[in-house]
């Protein structure tokens, strides 16, 4: 039996497998944030190839936050509706639901004023954010919390809390992006505070399975490296977090060396630092790859991004090559 088609249980849910597909931002929502017919068809046709945990793309829980104009958003009630339908469309092929909840700090790209801990732009192409003030810190606080039950309503099943990739609490964490000389800067346990209080707040109306995802090591002189994330992943786990999904990178500009499985040592390292389940994420492209990662204990899942956009059937594929039996949806069998 191999291990990437055992049933995972996640906190109050049980994955039918453990193939789970990335926040994959698709830059295709009304400039109002609702969701368009595009998604529909992205997110069913994963689930009719049998992902077992989709994570619905970086979705802004404030409109300032949304990393472009065509993201979608969770930050209106109005929302809800369009949300719940791509959660219905995804369930009824037996997959289960997440959504990445997000802030884009310095890098949102969209009109008007953005913020982020200190005023540094992320490159000459980015504008330069405002800092937050303690009030704005709140704000974005309660955002992630209000859009916390604007994803129960719509029925999710999971929650992602965007804590990577040089976003606005990544931006938080990191020593490289974050200069503030208040409660919310210099030590570790500073610029952990707005993801704890994040998480807080979201764990006071949310039940259920919450993820984080980070990035693990900034690739920085002066940023965070994977030590940094063990303690952070220990403070999570004390939390309620249920699984660290984890990435690295994109906090400042830099040259990353990218290669088959290049973050599973940080998924490795955080799930046995921590003791707490991991993801693993980046260039996992087999069903070998996959195997071999969970097999050896490196990662609990396996988060798979672009491979998915070039195959939604991906999981079908790998299920002939272990040889397990996995049935497409009903109306496909004779194509299998
Ligand atoms: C088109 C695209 C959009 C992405 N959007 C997001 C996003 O919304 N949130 C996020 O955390 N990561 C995002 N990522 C990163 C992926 O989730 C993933 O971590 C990365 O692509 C590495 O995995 P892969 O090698 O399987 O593609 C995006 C990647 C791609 C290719």
């Amino acid at each position: 039996m191999s291990k990437l088609f055992e049933p995972y249980t996640l906190q109050s849910i049980t994955l039918k497998n453990r193939v789970v597909m990335a926040p994959m931002c698709m830059y295709s929502a009304q400039d109002d944030g609702m969701v368009t017919p595009f998604h529909f068809v992205h997110y069913a046709t994963r689930a009719a190839g049998q992902v077992g945990l989709i994570i619905l793309e970086a979705t802004g829980v404030v409109p300032e936050g949304r990393i472009s104009n065509k993201d979608l958003g969770i930050w209106d009630d109005a929302h809800i509706e369009g949300l719940s339908q791509l959660v219905e469309g995804m369930k009824a092929y037996g997959a289960k639901t997440g959504i990445q909840l997000a802030h884009a700090g310095r890098k949102a790209t969209v009109d008007g004023e953005i913020f982020a801990p200190s005023a540094i732009a992320f490159s000459s192409d980015y504008k330069t954010p405002t800092e937050m003030t303690e009030e704005d810190i709140h704000y974005v606080i309660e955002a992630f919390k209000q859009a916390a039950i604007r994803a129960a309503k719509a029925g999710f099943d999971v929650l992602e809390i965007h804590g990577a990739h040089g976003y606005l609490i990544s931006e938080f964490l990191s020593p490289a992006t974050n200069k503030r000389q208040d409660q919310y800067g210099g030590s570790q346990e500073n610029r952990y505070r707005i993801l704890r209080q994040v998480i807080d707040a979201v764990r006071s109306v949310w039940d259920g399975p919450l993820l984080v995802r980070v990035s693990a090591e900034d690739y920085a002189e002066d940023g965070t490296t994977m030590d940094d994330f063990i303690v952070f992943s220990r403070w999570m786990k004390s939390q309620g977090v249920d699984l660290v999904d984890v990435s690295t990178g994109g906090v400042v500009p830099a040259a990353i060396n990218v290669f088959p499985g290049y973050q599973v040592p940080h998924a490795e390292a955080i799930k046995h630092g921590a003791d707490l389940p991991t993801g693993a994420v980046g260039l996992i492209t087999t069903a070998i790859q996959a195997e071999e990662i969970l097999q050896n204990n490196r990662a609990d899942l396996i988060f798979l991004a672009r491979v998915l956009l070039r195959d939604p059937y991906w999981a079908l594929h790998a299920a002939k090559e272990l040889g397990e039996d996995v049935q497409p949806p009903v109306q496909y069998v004779r194509g299998w």
